[in-house]
């Protein structure tokens, strides 16, 4: 049964068409990879799946719902630079992402201690229970991610969105963290929607591997049409080897290098 579910959707902005005729239907607890090449249009389709922007057409519905208006809590996101805040120790960044989005300002008295005790089991769980009194800026870049989506899962979402998680980390910090994000889709029962430039990362992590292209092309109007889903991967034990899909689909392979097959 569909989960999340795209119909025809259309997005452009001053009249460009960026992504046109989208449709996806996405089971609860899957997990889609999102791949292409470098513009077109994957950020702006994680925007319209969290609800950030609203499509110029077509409509995009969680559960049976009626499209969302703007952003909730039962949608999360992590961009690839994180987006910690530097002042507050990693314990209050924590507490930040559940007291901020209630609207209430930052929790006071027995208020506060009791979320600071629910912001150390996070901790605990993201492995960063031993850093909770430091400053982010003495982490390391895969810890400050860790922490990122950390702050992401504290809401509870439902669905989770990631915008190249682990576009900037080195490649050991890159594999430790699809451990750690393989390991929490194992305790949650959270959709997934990454966006990433490594076809490799895509298939090892993802269910689904969708790849937006364009269908049509004019040369004298590159800009005259938006992209689309053009290929659905069955990644589930990890699919067809990728490196016949940057044979398949040349311009992936120039938005990224493909990380080491999965073992
Ligand atoms: N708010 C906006 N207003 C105008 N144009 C936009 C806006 N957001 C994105 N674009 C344009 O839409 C196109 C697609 O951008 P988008 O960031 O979604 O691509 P992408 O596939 O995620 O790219 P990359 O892989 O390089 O991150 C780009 O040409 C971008 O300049």
């Amino acid at each position: 049964m569909s989960f999340v579910t795209v119909r025809d959707v259309f997005q452009e902005y001053d009249g460009r068409p960026i992504i046109e005729r989208v449709n996806l239907d996405v089971a609860e607890g899957e997990f889609v990879s999102i791949v292409g090449a470098s513009g077109c249009g994957k950020s702006t389709f994680l925007r319209l799946l969290l609800a950030d922007e609203t499509p110029t057409r077509g409509r995009i519905t969680v559960d049976g719902g009626t499209p969302a208006r703007e952003p909730g809590r039962e949608r999360g996101v992590v961009f690839q630079k994180y987006s910690v805040f530097p002042h507050m120790t990693v314990r209050d960044n924590i507490v930040a992402a559940e007291s901020f989005p209630k609207g209430f300002g930052w929790f006071r008295g027995a208020k506060l201690r009791e979320a600071r005790a629910r912001a150390d089991e996070v901790l605990e769980r993201i492995g960063l229970a031993h850093v909770a009194k430091n400053y982010p800026s003495t982490l390391s870049g895969g810890m400050q991610q860790r922490l990122a989506i950390g702050q992401a899962l504290h809401a509870r979402p439902r669905i989770l969105l990631l915008d190249e998680p682990f576009g900037a980390l080195d490649p050991g910090t890159r594999l430790s963290m699809h451990e750690f994000l393989t390991q929490l889709r194992a305790e949650t029962s959270m959709t997934v929607f990454m966006v990433t430039h490594d076809l490799g990362e895509g298939f090892k992590l993802g269910d689904r591997v969708l790849v937006f292209d364009k269908t049509r092309w004019d040369p004298d109007y590159p800009e005259r049409y938006g992209a689309t889903i053009t290929y659905d991967f069955d990644a589930r034990d990890h699919g067809i080897p990728y490196q016949h899909i940057l044979d398949k689909i040349p311009s992936l392979a120039a938005a990224g290098e493909p990380a080491p097959a999965p073992d």
